[in-house]
Order: structure tokens, then C-alpha cells, then sequence
């Protein structure tokens, strides 16, 4: 009886969402999960959402597994406001690692429960073209901001969905790396929340949802009790300021504003460490973590 009571719940959400596409953030924080339990979760949840006709689309953070294997090869990790610093030794540890080991171990993982994903990084079809970024810090309250060189650091400025409308369209899963493609070629090191919030904006998403390590948004970092489970742009905005919301929060955050603001209408960010977090968002009435709404 309890099951087909969760079906009954699910039924409308199955209809409701039918054809329609959600980007999905995997954080880097949920990564490390040495028996792979988490992962084959997400893939799982993905695949089930195919099979009922969402479209989903993938996107990859890696930010601790870059960071092991700089110390692995003696070098020590540096971030400014939250973005890792990149020369191009950095840039290229970022590419194999991102590309080389992240993204195909979920395609893999994917694939293997009988999903069709499919690897790709800003520079496959031109995916995400992406521009030098140029930091801005705060240099104290008497002299103006300074910007900061973090080398191969981008902001996305183009994205050409038609690559994942292809693949979506035929059923397929695109699994993509926070990678931008730069005019001469070269590559950049994108904030994968970030780029979550860009797909999202440029496909109209229907849905924006970022999985992460915490509960979700919380007034009192460290609180579960805290929660917010429905936070108005302007507040989220005022938090930011306050540094309520800080580090790795701020980008996530930034990103459901940037799909909000291009019309997607439902941005979440949700506990990726609770098992099939994504399905009890999706398909319940509960809804679980932070929804973010302008
Ligand atoms: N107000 C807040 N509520 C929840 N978490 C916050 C808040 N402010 C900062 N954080 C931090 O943001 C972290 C999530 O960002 P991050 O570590 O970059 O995750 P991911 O690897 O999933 O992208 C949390 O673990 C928490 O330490
Ligand atoms: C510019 C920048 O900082 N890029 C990130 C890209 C990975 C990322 O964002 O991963 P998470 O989602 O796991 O944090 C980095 O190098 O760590």
C-alpha cells in the first residue's frame, strides 16, 4: 500500500514532466566516494528520468580531484575568490583529469546500468566558447578594486546547445566537463556551477538542480536546522553580501539566478549525498533542499 502510495504521488510529476529538459549539477564535493555508491545513485536517477522522457543533461564539477592530483604532482592548489588559479600546467592537469578520468567513469558508470551518455567539454561542437576572465577583488574601502590574473580562468560567453538538443533528442545522456573552448583554440577552466547556469539559460531549461554536500542553502552555516527550503532572489542576493552565503555556495547560487533571470522557472540545491536525492526532488510532493525562485 505504501508503495502505490509513492506512485500515486509520482504519476503527476511523470505527466507534468514529460519532454521536458532539466540540467543536472553533480558537485565535486560528492565525488569522493571511494565504493562508487553515489555515483551509480545519480546514474540510476538519470536513467530513470530518461526512460520516463526527461531530457537531462549532465554537468560535472571535479574540484577536489583536481586539487589531489596537483599535490600529487607537487603542486600547491591556489583560489581567489573561490576560482582556482590556472597556468597552463594547472590547465592541463585540469583536462586530464576532467576529461580523462571524471567524465569517463560517469559515462561509464551510466552506460553500464544501460543509459546512453555520451563525454563532451566546451570545445566538442564549440559547446561553451569561453573568454579570459577577469577577477575583481576588494582591495579595502579606500582604494577601488583591483582585478586579478588567474590565467587560464574563463567566463562563458556563447554556448551552442545544438549538440545536446541532438543527443537529447535521441535519448541520449550528455555528460559535460566544465571546460570552455577559447577563440585561438585553447582551453579555460570554468566554475562548473557556473556552467550549469549557463546550459540551463541557454536551453530554457525547465528545471536547474545542483547537488552538493550540504542540505542546501542554510541561514546558519553548519546548521541543518537552518534550511531554507524557498529562497527569494533578492534575499539570496542580500545573504551574499552579508556572507551568509559564501565560498562554493556563492557560484551555485549565481547560477540559479543567471537561469532564472533567462527564464528557467525552477532552480534547486539539493543534498547529493542522500540517496536518489534527485527523485525525491522530482517526484514528490516533499521536495528535499533549497529551492531558489526570483
Ligand atoms: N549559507 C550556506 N549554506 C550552505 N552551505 C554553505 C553556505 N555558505 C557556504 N556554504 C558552503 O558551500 C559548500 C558547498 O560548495 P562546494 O564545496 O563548492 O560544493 P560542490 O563541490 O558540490 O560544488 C558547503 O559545503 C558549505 O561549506
Ligand atoms: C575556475 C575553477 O575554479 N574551476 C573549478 C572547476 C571544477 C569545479 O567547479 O568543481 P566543483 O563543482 O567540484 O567545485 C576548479 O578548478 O576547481
Amino acid at each position: 500500500m505504501q508503495r502505490a502510495g509513492i506512485l500515486v504521488e509520482a504519476l503527476p510529476y511523470i505527466r507534468a514532466f514529460f519532454g521536458k529538459t532539466f540540467v543536472i549539477k553533480y558537485g565535486g564535493s560528492t565525488m569522493p566516494d571511494p565504493d562508487g555508491e553515489v555515483q551509480r545513485a545519480v546514474a540510476l536517477d538519470l536513467i530513470l528520468l530518461r526512460y520516463v522522457g526527461v531530457k537531462v543533461v549532465l554537468v560535472h564539477g571535479g574540484g577536489p580531484a583536481i586539487t589531489e592530483t596537483m599535490r600529487a604532482l607537487g603542486k600547491e592548489p591556489r583560489f581567489v575568490n573561490g576560482r582556482r588559479v590556472t597556468d597552463a600546467e594547472t590547465m592541463r592537469v585540469v583536462r586530464m583529469v576532467m576529461m580523462g578520468l571524471l567524465n569517463m567513469d560517469i559515462v561509464a558508470t551510466i552506460n553500464r546500468f544501460g543509459g546512453k551518455a555520451v563525454g563532451l567539454s566546451g570545445h566538442d561542437a564549440n559547446l561553451m566558447v569561453a573568454r579570459k576572465r577577469l577577477e575583481r577583488v576588494e582591495s579595502g574601502p579606500e582604494s577601488p578594486d583591483q582585478t586579478v590574473d588567474l590565467g587560464f580562468v574563463g567566463d562563458i560567453e556563447r554556448v551552442n546547445p545544438e549538440i545536446l538538443h541532438l543527443l537529447t533528442d535521441q535519448g541520449y545522456i550528455p555528460v559535460v566537463a566544465p571546460i570552455g573552448a577559447g577563440y585561438a583554440g585553447e582551453s579555460y577552466n570554468i566554475n562548473a556551477d557556473s556552467a550549469a547556469g549557463e546550459l540551463a539559460a541557454a536551453l530554457r531549461a525547465d528545471k536547474l538542480i545542483i547537488l552538493t554536500d550540504v542540505e542546501g542553502i542554510l541561514e546558519e552555516p553548519g546548521n541543518p536546522a537552518s534550511l531554507i527550503s524557498a529562497l527569494q532572489v533578492p534575499r539570496a542576493r542580500r545573504m551574499i553580501q552579508e556572507g551568509t552565503i559564501s565560498a562554493g555556495m556563492v557560484p551555485k547560487v549565481e547560477a540559479c539566478i543567471r537561469a532564472l533571470e533567462a527564464g528557467v522557472p525552477r532552480t534547486h540545491i539539493i543534498d547529493g549525498r542522500t540517496p536518489h536525492a534527485l527523485l525525491l526532488e522530482i517526484f514528490t510532493d516533499r521536495g528535499i533542499g533549497t529551492m531558489v525562485v526570483s
